[in-house]
């Protein structure tokens, strides 16, 4: 079955001074967009290139995730180093997807500029990054999920199909 992970990266979650809402509305988005089977593998990590990165290898190496998504701690700050762990795990990176989520994020807030979110391969698991605010989810997953399912295919991930009328998923003939 389709193994995608959801991180929520946060010192304050993983600490639980808040409650994590941005992982759940990532889990959330799936439910109403996914509609072939898959499982979720949820994990709550503070800020930190270690602690991103190693959860992120252990999701795609060992867990075998075909997709991971995170959320949090891609902006300017001093402690937001998810950029930081991307650059040292991913093989690949696909810059596309950061461009288009912050294209989109700008027609909601001028800040969607201060977020350093891109997205990656390693081995054959896709690995996208959305801002912490939980908000942001559903803005950034309806720009660019149309176009997971054919990376998925292209990597030699699992295959995943979506409702059209949530996302239309395109896979060029
Ligand atoms: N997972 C989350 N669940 C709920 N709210 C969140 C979450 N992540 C961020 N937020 C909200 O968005 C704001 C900005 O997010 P950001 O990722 O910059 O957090 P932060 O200030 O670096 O702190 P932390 O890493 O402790 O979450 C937070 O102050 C919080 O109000
Ligand atoms: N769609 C969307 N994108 C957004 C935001 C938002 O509220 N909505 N917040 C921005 C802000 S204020 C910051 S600081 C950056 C980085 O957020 P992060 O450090 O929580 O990942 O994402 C930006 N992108």
């Amino acid at each position: 079955m389709v193994r995608i992970g959801i991180v929520t990266v946060s010192d304050r979650a993983s600490r639980g001074e808040y409650a994590d809402e941005s992982g759940p509305a990532i889990a959330a988005w799936l439910a109403r967009a996914v509609t072939s089977p898959y499982e979720t593998l949820v994990r709550v990590v503070p800020d930190g290139v270690a602690s991103v990165g190693d959860t992120l290898v252990a999701l795609a190496d060992e867990d075998g995730c075909d997709l991971v998504l995170t959320t949090g701690g891609t902006g300017p700050s001093p402690r937001d180093l998810t950029p930081e762990a991307m650059a040292a795990v991913v093989e690949k990176e696909l810059p596309g997807f950061g461009e288009l989520m912050r294209r989109i994020s700008l027609e909601k807030v001028p800040t969607a500029i201060l977020s350093r979110q891109t997205a990656g391969i390693r081995g054959s698991t896709l690995i996208v990054n959305l801002p912490g605010k939980p908000g942001s989810i559903r803005v950034c997953l309806d720009a660019v999920f149309p176009a997971v399912p054919y990376c998925l295919d292209l990597i030699g991930a699992g295959r995943i199909e979506t409702d059209p009328s949530v996302c239309a998923a395109f896979r060029p003939a």
